[in-house]
């Protein structure tokens, strides 16, 4: 198993810190949470005191991801294995500890310039993260769900990602340029799908263009009902979703994709799949999906 369990937090920077806290507990129907920073917006999906973090800033973008490692020996471990492969690493002091409520953390960037940060010793908040609309997020062992990050070189990034970090190769699925806007080429472009412990991918990586430093963030919810409540209360509040709804062919999830106030997507579904790495194979998929997800896109 890799040192990484799942995925814990995001940190998100941002010029309009209301328009998330009205999005984060409106259409995603995270629960208002506390923290240190008395301008942060903290939503919680659990029993963590956030999940998604969102600090006042100059820029729109994602400022890190947050990975749980189970305990300070694992940090130690992971710590070590990145030293050796080279890679430069700080620890976090006592100020950023506190602001993540957790005992121990250190952060790097990927190849690619995304911040990672590793951490354990995450306090739990016991009081109930009851959103407004009774929304329960898929999380415990699968973590908070997964993330799509850019990724400039296939090669590099799966060496640092499976061999460095010690994610597992999920799935593969080869993407047409023109689809995301890129200019036509004549090398295939790969989108690679990588997981940590049962949930079927925890980050995927595509060479896929994002100002905002993030692609996707995907959340589980329990039941294809609050699925649908959600997409209601897109209508609703009239906030835009970009796909229809539709199910992917490779982790089962049945979701839709609606534009955050940073200008990356929340892809917000339900009914994925879990794996068990003694027995998993990584194939190629050849659709993304079974059904539906149509994007909407500028121009079309
Ligand atoms: C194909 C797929 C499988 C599982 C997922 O969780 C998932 O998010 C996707 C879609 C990935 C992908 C994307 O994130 C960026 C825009 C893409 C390339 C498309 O235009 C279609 C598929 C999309
Ligand atoms: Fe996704």
């Amino acid at each position: 198993m890799s040192l990484i369990r799942s995925l814990g937090y995001l940190r998100v920077e941002s010029t309009d810190v209301a328009a998330w806290r009205e999005f984060g507990v409106t259409v995603l129907d995270m629960a208002p949470g506390r923290g240190p920073d008395p301008e942060a917006v903290y939503l919680r999906m659990d029993e963590l005191p956030a999940r998604i973090v969102v600090v006042a800033g100059e820029r729109d973008r994602l400022a890190a991801t947050g990975w749980e490692v189970a305990d300070p020996a694992a940090l130690a471990r992971l710590t070590r294995a990145l030293e050796q492969a080279g890679v430069a690493i700080k620890a976090a002091g006592g100020d950023e500890l506190a602001e993540r409520r957790v005992a121990q953390m250190i952060s790097l960037d990927d190849p690619f310039g995304n911040r990672l940060e590793f951490f354990c010793g995450a306090a739990l908040d016991t009081r109930p993260a009851q959103g407004r609309y009774g929304t329960r997020f898929v999380t415990g062992e699968q973590g908070m769900g997964h993330v799509v990050l850019p990724a400039g070189d296939d090669a590099a990034a799966l060496h640092f990602y499976t061999d460095v970090l010690g994610f597992r190769l999920r799935d593969t699925m080869r993407f047409i340029p023109e689809t995301v806007g890129l200019p036509p080429g004549d090398r295939p472009l790969w989108m690679r799908f990588l997981g940590c412990g049962p949930r079927h991918h925890s980050v995927a990586l595509a060479p896929i263009p994002a100002p905002s430093g993030l692609i996707h963030l995907m959340v589980e919810t329990e039941s294809i009902d609050d699925v649908g409540r959600a997409m209601d209360r897109c209508a609703r509040h009239d906030v835009p979703t970009i796909s229809t709804l539709g199910r992917h062919a490779n982790d089962q999830m049945i979701s839709f994709y609606v534009r955050t106030p940073s200008g990356f997507d929340i892809e917000y579904g339900t009914g994925g799949c879990t794996v068990d790495d003694r027995t998993w194979v990584a194939r190629q998929t050849t659709a993304h999906s079974v059904w539906g997800h149509r994007f909407e896109r500028a121009g079309h």
